[in-house]
């Protein structure tokens, strides 16, 4: 009891990584997001759930700017992160998306080795040193705990691969350019539940050192491994809590009723 008091308080006290500010969404007419107010915490993993079209991969997406690329988006309000607002005009989005890295619902490997999926954006940044190379991709592919199964077969095509081991590889592909936090967009639902499980392993992990915010629809996924769970409901954040509270102890009975399978 005691460590869990300590526990809970730590939590209340951490400060913030990330702070959304009354951030509103809209694709063209269409407003998809409705002044959502939250903050993300350093080496935790968040869940955000909520039944279909309710707005989590629209959130997901306002976290690295991915939203940005469709020309019919609008947004108001903004995030802040490392002191800055993203939405400013000092932020380059293409280092944005390397410090908030995101592995989405389809594994998606590039038509190449797995050694340069692991290292392409290090490429990208101008990176030819072959030891440094060496070095990220070893690192990279055992932190994404897949090192063991393709250590002798770097040089092969990372589309032989399985489902799972090429999510494992994407999600290695993304820690090669040394992100702050991972956005995992239904990086499972793709999965059987081996290869499931071995991603959650992974993310369990990769929490020590990074902070995680994915979206799923596995409810039972978001309570075994989230320390924090945001419930959306029609483009609102209904509630956000500690993800014990919002599968024990709902606040809103909209919260009740989707934790308990009556609707979504
Ligand atoms: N590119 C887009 N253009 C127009 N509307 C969009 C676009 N992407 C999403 N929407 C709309 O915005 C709303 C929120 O969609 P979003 O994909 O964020 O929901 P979601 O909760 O992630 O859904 P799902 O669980 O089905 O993936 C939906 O009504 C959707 O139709």
């Amino acid at each position: 009891m005691a460590e869990v008091m300590k526990e809970e308080k730590l939590l209340e006290t951490m400060s913030p990584i990330m702070t959304v500010n009354k951030l509103s969404l809209f694709y063209g007419e269409k407003q998809a997001l409705f002044d959502i107010n939250m903050s993300f915490y350093k080496n935790e993993i968040t869940a955000l759930i909520g039944p279909s079209g309710c707005g989590k991969s629209t959130l997901l997406r306002s976290i690295n700017r991915m939203n940005d690329l469709i020309s019919s988006v609008k947004i108001t309000g903004g995030i802040s992160y490392k002191n800055e607002n993203i939405y400013g005009a000092n932020t380059d989005t293409v280092d944005l998306r390397k410090e908030i890295g995101m592995v989405f619902q389809q594994p998606n490997p590039f038509p190449f080795s797995i050694y340069e999926n692991v290292v392409y954006g290090l490429r990208l940044k101008g990176v030819r040193n072959k030891a440094i190379l060496d070095e990220a991709v070893e690192t990279s592919l055992k932190a994404s705990n897949i090192w063991d199964e393709v250590k002798d077969d770097l040089h092969k095509s990372a589309l032989g691969l399985s489902g799972g081991q090429q999510q494992r590889v994407c999600i290695a592909r993304v820690l090669a350019v040394n992100p702050d936090i991972l956005l995992l967009d239904e990086a499972t639902s793709a999965l059987d539940p081996i290869s499931s499980g071995k991603i959650e392993e992974v993310l369990l992990e990769l929490k020590k050192e990074y902070t995680i915010i994915m979206v799923t629809h596995n409810m039972q996924q978001a309570s075994r491994i989230s320390d924090r769970t945001a419930f959306m409901l029609m483009g609102k954040l209904i509630e956000y809590e500690k993800t014990s509270s919002i599968f024990l102890n709902p606040r809103e009975k909209e919260t009740s009723d989707y934790v308990s399978g009556k609707f979504g």
